[in-house]
């Protein structure tokens, strides 16, 4: 039995393990305590890599994991990983979403409690220390302040949850969401941001990318009110490290709850110099619960992703299958094959590829579109070539990539069409879908027709004169060829021939039908 290789790159919870370990077609590597540089050794072979935020998965990452199909960022936030670059190399990036959303919700209170009383220094005081000076630690209430939760996802909702129930005065700032998110539970939505600046705590939990980095700056604290708490559990950089640092000295912070810094691990940060900071070395994930729950989830979606069943929690597909409606599915493999039976026709240079749509399928283009250059490019590329990497490649050959929606109605409920323009000319395959499932080409180069788009097929293109059926007829019977079904249709310019047939046909057989009289053009397609 041939073997999917799955690599864990950092220390994933033991029940995650076990799962590999006793999957008979895994062969799995443990690679979470060797040095990142042999790292880059052991993933030459893997298949799939499942990795934390310990592990960059960065260009010399990708460059040394030339057999990776996926990578399973066991965690939310995925912004450690190069999803552009998986995507140009056809590698599907998948992370486990909420599995932590509660260990993470729960740090977050840990550290604003935790500011509140000054927890840290008033337990050190007494146990490193052993003084006991009550009088030295006095704290705040969460009681009746209030709390400015920017981000209001899974983690965000929650903590503002907890908040109301410490009877907070909660606001949230998140302009992708609706507002009745929030004010269905009674907490308050601000589409202005300046609102949140307002608040006696501030709590951050948007992902990181170039919107949130640095989105609370030296000019955002200024607007704050002098002894202001921030916590950040969700990554570093979203509040400027140096812009919080300088505020923490001067005291316009009183405060800050820490979990995540922008480079980590943090063991030599100025953060950690201060006094009013509470620190935590990114452990928002870090609760036996929550590791256990993303490290069966994590094995689990390695398996199948090696295995090429599933790909849950896909970051990088063009299209989220399990949102689009069941009428869509046989389209979009429709629009694939007929691409790819073009592709087979014409095998030059391929320029342009515009797909076209009718009815309620058009607005599902894009994402025909993508399928349509997968289909088009694997007759050259092969197995390189899928739904993820398709359109760099396309854009790396300069291959124009279009979409268009019919005009006129041709009667059908639902029509796609794919062009392909190559160095050689145009082809145009058009198809749809009868009784949900039943996919059909319903036109070759205006030639119409009714054909399953399915098997071993000549296709022929002919002057319409007597006697051609009867002679290919007999080349094919010369060559042992069966046919298996014989359509034909008649236009202005001659007749279309789709032959399906039972045996592979050699490029020898597809040469002595050239040759007949009558032929224009010959090829041969497997779809
Ligand atoms: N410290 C730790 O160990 C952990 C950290 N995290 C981090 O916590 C953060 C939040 O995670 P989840 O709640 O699970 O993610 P989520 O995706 O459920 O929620 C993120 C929310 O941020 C909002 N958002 C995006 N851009 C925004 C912007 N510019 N302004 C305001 N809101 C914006 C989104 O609309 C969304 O509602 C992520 O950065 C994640 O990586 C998550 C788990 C553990
Ligand atoms: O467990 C980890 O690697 C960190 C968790 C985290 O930050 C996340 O899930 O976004």
């Amino acid at each position: 039995m041939s073997k999917h290789t799955i690599v864990v790159c950092d220390h994933i919870h033991e029940d995650g393990l076990d799962i590999l370990q006793n999957t008979d077609d895994v062969n799995y590597v443990y690679a979470a305590d060797i040095d990142k540089t042999e790292l880059l050794n052991v993933i030459k072979d893997a298949e799939v890599v499942i990795t934390r935020s310990s592990t960059d998965v960065d260009e010399k990452f990708l460059d040394a994991a030339q057999n990776l199909k996926a990578i399973i960022r066991a965690g939310v936030g995925y912004d450690n990983v190069d999803i552009e670059g998986c995507s140009k190399r056809g590698i599907i990036a998948m992370n486990v979403p909420t599995a932590n959303t509660i260990a993470a919700v729960e740090l977050t209170m840990a550290h604003m409690l935790s500011c509140m009383r000054k927890f840290p220094y008033a337990h050190n005081q007494l146990k490193q220390d052993r003084i006991w000076k009550r009088e030295d630690w006095y704290g705040n209430e969460l009681y009746g302040k209030k709390l400015g939760v920017i981000g209001f996802g899974n983690i965000g909702h929650r903590v503002a949850l907890r908040a109301k129930s410490f009877e907070m005065d909660v606001k949230t700032y998140d302009p992708y969401i609706p507002s009745t998110k929030a004010t269905d539970l009674g907490i308050s939505y601000t589409t202005n941001f300046d609102d949140i600046l307002d608040c006696d705590i501030i709590t951050i939990h948007t992902p990181k990318n170039q919107e949130t980095l640095d989105m609370i700056g030296e000019e955002q604290i200024a607007k704050m009110k002098d002894g202001v708490i921030l916590i950040n559990c969700a990554r570093g950089g979203l509040y400027n490290e140096d812009a919080l640092v300088n505020n923490l000295k001067s005291g316009k912070i009183a405060m800050a709850g820490i979990d995540v810094f922008i480079k980590e691990p943090a063991i030599d940060h100025p953060l950690l110099d201060l006094p009013n900071v509470t620190v935590t070395a990114h452990l928002g994930a870090n609760t036996k619960e929550s590791q256990k729950k993303i490290a069966t989830q994590a094995a689990e979606n390695a398996i199948e992703s090696a295995r090429g069943i599933a790909y849950p929690n896909a970051l990088n597909l063009p299209i989220d299958e399990s949102k689009i409606p069941s009428f869509v599915k046989p389209y979009i493999e429709l629009t694939q094959k007929m691409a790819f039976l073009i592709a087979q026709n014409d095998k030059s240079e391929i320029r342009s590829i515009n797909v076209s749509a009718e009815g309620e399928i058009s607005e599902y283009l894009d994402s025909l579109q993508t399928f349509a250059t997968v289909g088009a490019l694997s007759v050259a590329s092969g197995d390189e070539i899928n739904y993820v990497n398709a359109n760099f490649i396309a854009e790396e050959k300069g291959i124009e990539l279009t979409t268009s929606e019919f005009s006129a109605h041709s009667g059908y409920q639902n029509k796609v069409s794919v062009k392909i323009t190559t160095s050689n000319g145009v082809q145009t395959i058009c198809g749809t879908v009868f009784n949900e499932d039943v996919q059909r080409i319903i036109d070759i180069n205006n030639f119409s027709l009714d054909i399953e788009p399915k098997g071993k097929m000549i296709i022929m293109r002919n002057n319409d004169v007597p006697g051609v059926i009867g002679q290919v007829g007999s080349i094919l019977a010369q060559e042992n060829i069966n046919i298996a079904d014989f359509r034909l249709s008649r236009g202005k310019d001659g007749a279309l021939a789709v032959i399906l047939v039972d045996e592979k046909v050699c490029m020898n057989t597809v040469s002595k039908l050239e040759e007949l009289e009558a032929a224009i053009s010959v090829s041969y397609a497997e779809i």
